[in-house]
Formats: C-alpha cells, sequence, structure tokens
C-alpha cells in the first residue's frame, strides 16, 4: 500500500484528479472504476474543470459503478446511476452508453450480477478503481463479514451504513437496506486502486484498514492483498495512524526516486 498523507481534502481531491488524469492522459480507452458518497464529489468537480479546460478527455473511456441500491431505478434522486449523472457523466465527454452503474431495478437481482461481472470481463477488466471508506471499513457495500474474494452481488447493508446514509434521504422517503456491489475479488482485479478518506469520522476506519489486520472485519483491509493500492487521506482521516512519520518519509523518498527517474 503507498500511503499519502495530505493537508485536507482539497489536496486529497486534486491528487485522486492527478492519477485519474495520468491513467487517461497513458490510455485514452482506459476502463475507469468509479465511487459515489461525499468524498469523491471534489475530486469528480476537478474532473470537470479539467475536461473543460481540455486538460483531460473521457471520450474513449469505459466506467463501471462500484455499487447501486436495489430497489430504486437509475431516475430516482437517491440512486447512485443519477448521482453519477449529476455529479459526473453529464458535464465530461464521456459517452453515457459507456458508463455502467448496477441496475437497482434489475428483475432478477442475481442475473444481473453475473451479467455486470460479464461486461466488465468483456471490457478488459478496470485499469483504475476509485473507492471511499465507510465508517465500519466497507468498500461498495461491502459490510463487514464481506468475503474477501467474493464477486458481485446482493448485500444487506448495516444500520450503521443506512444511519450515515439517511442524510441523503428525505424524512419519511424510502430507504433501501439492501445493493448490489461489486465484489471484494472484483475490487481487487482492477489494475490500480486509489481509495480516498478525508475527515475525522474515517480515522479509525483507515487504521483498521492500514494497520490491523488483513480481515473481513474490516473489508477495506483486503486492499494490503493489492499490489498497486494509493490510499489518500488528509491529516484528519490519517490521525489515528500509528506509522504516520513513517508514511510521510517514504513518501518523501519515493518522490526523490519519481525525480531521479524522471531526470535519465
Ligand atoms: N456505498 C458507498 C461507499 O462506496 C462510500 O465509500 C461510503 C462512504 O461515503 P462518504 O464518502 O459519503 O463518507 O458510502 C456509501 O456507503
Amino acid at each position: 500500500m503507498q500511503i499519502v498523507i495530505l493537508n485536507d481534502a482539497a489536496e486529497v481531491a486534486a491528487y485522486g484528479a492527478d492519477i485519474f488524469s495520468t491513467q487517461l492522459q497513458r490510455k485514452a480507452e482506459s476502463v475507469l472504476g468509479l465511487a459515489t458518497g461525499s468524498t469523491p464529489v471534489a475530486l469528480y468537480q476537478e474532473l470537470i474543470r479539467r475536461n473543460r479546460e481540455g486538460l483531460v478527455s473521457f471520450k474513449d473511456a469505459t466506467t463501471f459503478n462500484l455499487d447501486e441500491y436495489l430497489g430504486l431505478h437509475g431516475s430516482h434522486p437517491q440512486s447512485y446511476r443519477y448521482f453519477m449523472d449529476e455529479q459526473l457523466f453529464n458535464h465530461i465527454d464521456v459517452d453515457k452508453d459507456n458508463t455502467h452503474v448496477p441496475p437497482g431495478d434489475a428483475k432478477n437481482p442475481l442475473t444481473a450480477c453475473q451479467d455486470y461481472e460479464a461486461r466488465m470481463a468483456a471490457a478488459g477488466g478496470v485499469d483504475l478503481q476509485l473507492l471511499g471508506i465507510g465508517r465500519n471499513g466497507h468498500i461498495g457495500f461491502n459490510e463487514p463479514s464481506s468475503g474477501l474474494t467474493s464477486r458481485t452481488r446482493v448485500k444487506t447493508l448495516t444500520r450503521e451504513t443506512i444511519e450515515d446514509n439517511a442524510r441523503f434521504f428525505e424524512e419519511g422517503e424510502y430507504q433501501p437496506h439492501l445493493s448490489i456491489t461489486m465484489g471484494i475479488g472484483t475490487i481487487l482485479d482492477a489494475k490500480k486502486v486509489v481509495l480516498l478518506a478525508t475527515g475525522e469520522n474515517k480515522a479509525e476506519a483507515v487504521h483498521a484498514m492500514v494497520e490491523g489486520p488483513l480481515t473481513a472485519a474490516c473489508p477495506a483491509s483486503a486492499l494490503q492483498l493489492h499490489k498497486d493500492a494509493v490510499i489518500v487521506v488528509d491529516l484528519k482521516a490519517a490521525s489515528k495512524l500509528k506509522d504516520i512519520e513513517f508514511y510521510q518519509h517514504i513518501e518523501a523518498e519515493n518522490q526523490k526516486l519519481q525525480d531521479y527517474l524522471a531526470s535519465l
């Protein structure tokens, strides 16, 4: 794992945008794994700005989102399809036909999960996967106890996740308890993974993911197995890490190595 500790949420968003821009500049037809939640919004705004300024293009890219509420049609304002359209797709040059979000209104959710996996495989697999993290260490909607090799499937949300996400729903509005989510095994198949976390309420989960044991009790700890996982956090989300100075030292050394390699 590469642990990048930055001052604040704005720096985290800019760092994430740099990783996406570099990916698209190297491979215009990249397959991008995308995420919802409040954390990636600033990153998406930065990508929209860069797209408008002609610095990055999504014209040839394909996208697959991590998850969706089961029971919500994509036209529902709280669906993740709606979120993605509003927060990113409607503002960039991506071909909407090449954007994929699990179908929350699938008649048969089980075959829809298999179909989603098949589409990802047919696209050549995910090149770069964006992740946030839940307070309980979930990634996508892989709640604690999720199998570490799991694939796209239907998952039940924990009470904590339902409460955390209740802020997006009107009072009394139906809030789904089920989801379709890429599995942890699906996420680990991505060639590169970048996880963003900001704010003090993520500090415990970040500590468990980076410094805790590899365990289904903290699904994000599975990223310890990934060969190219970048964890980008602000100082608040990093505040419970025990080895913070060591991670900063590694990053400084890493930067020197990159500068040297660039000078060759
Ligand atoms: N399914 C999503 C996750 O993909 C996301 O990482 C998490 C954290 O969201 P936020 O960034 O709003 O804290 O929320 C939801 O549960």
